[in-house]
């Protein structure tokens, strides 16, 4: 079962063509982590590693574990952070901003990491949401294999549909180990992705206010 929140973020990330690319396989996720299992038996054997060697024999286990119930978690709503919303009764019309919140997703092109920071902003309409959902709703996305670009949006897009407001903006830096560890090899670039609804796309103060952290 999902909750309301889950399935509002899900409908609001569809509505807007979104959603990470999926398609239900029918596996349970006891399924799903026997299957990797075995695949990951077949590749690391296929690497020439020898998986009778006491470091190496749980390595398809771990990995398995690690794809289902850890980086890969957010595919599955069922992991959708708790929300807690309240009324604001404190009239707050200022922004609220949230600045460095860590993060670290998987590069969908390679299975690498991606990690960086994501600063997180809204100015309250009738509701507020209790701060750390914030951080959890960016973690939940990070937990899938991803483009940083369609990371930001789908923060954007989930926080628009839980605060019922435009007024949201989210930018986010970050190291993507697929260009440092391998290929062009390059140790300092770091991306940078925006993402601005509302007035922090219509005014040009209140997107300085944000962007200037
Ligand atoms: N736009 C975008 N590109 C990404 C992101 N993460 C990785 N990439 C890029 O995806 C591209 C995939 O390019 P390909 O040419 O198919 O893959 P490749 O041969 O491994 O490319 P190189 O990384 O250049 O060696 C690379 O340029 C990556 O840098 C991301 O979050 N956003
Ligand atoms: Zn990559």
């Amino acid at each position: 079962m999902l909750t309301e929140e889950a399935m509002l973020v899900r409908s609001a990330l569809e509505a807007r063509g979104l959603e990470t690319p999926m398609r239900d396989n029918g596996l349970s996720r006891d399924q799903k982590y026997q299957k990797i299992n075995q695949l990951m038996t077949e590749i690391v054997q296929t690497l020439g590693l020898d998986l009778n060697d006491d470091s190496l024999s749980e390595t398809p286990h771990r990995i398995a574990k690690m794809y289902v119930d850890e980086v890969f978690g957010g595919l599955d709503y069922r992991n959708f952070p708790k929300i807690a919303l309240i009324e604001n009764k404190m009239q707050v019309s200022e922004m609220v901003k949230v600045k460095d919140i860590s993060f670290t997703s998987t590069c969908e092109h390679h299975f690498v990491t991606i990690d960086g920071s994501a600063t997180v902003a809204y100015i309250p309409a009738k509701k507020i949401i209790g701060l750390s959902k914030i951080n959890r709703i960016v973690r939940f996305f990070a937990q899938r294999p991803q483009v940083q670009e369609r990371l930001t949006q789908q923060i954007l897009i989930a926080l628009q549909a839980l605060l019922e407001t435009d007024n949201v903006a989210v930018t986010m830096d970050a190291v993507h180990y697929c260009v440092k560890s391998r290929g062009v090899m390059d140790v300092n670039s770091k991306t940078q992705t925006t993402a601005l609804g509302g007035i922090f796309k219509d005014d040009a103060r209140t997107r300085a206010e944000f962007l200037a952290r």
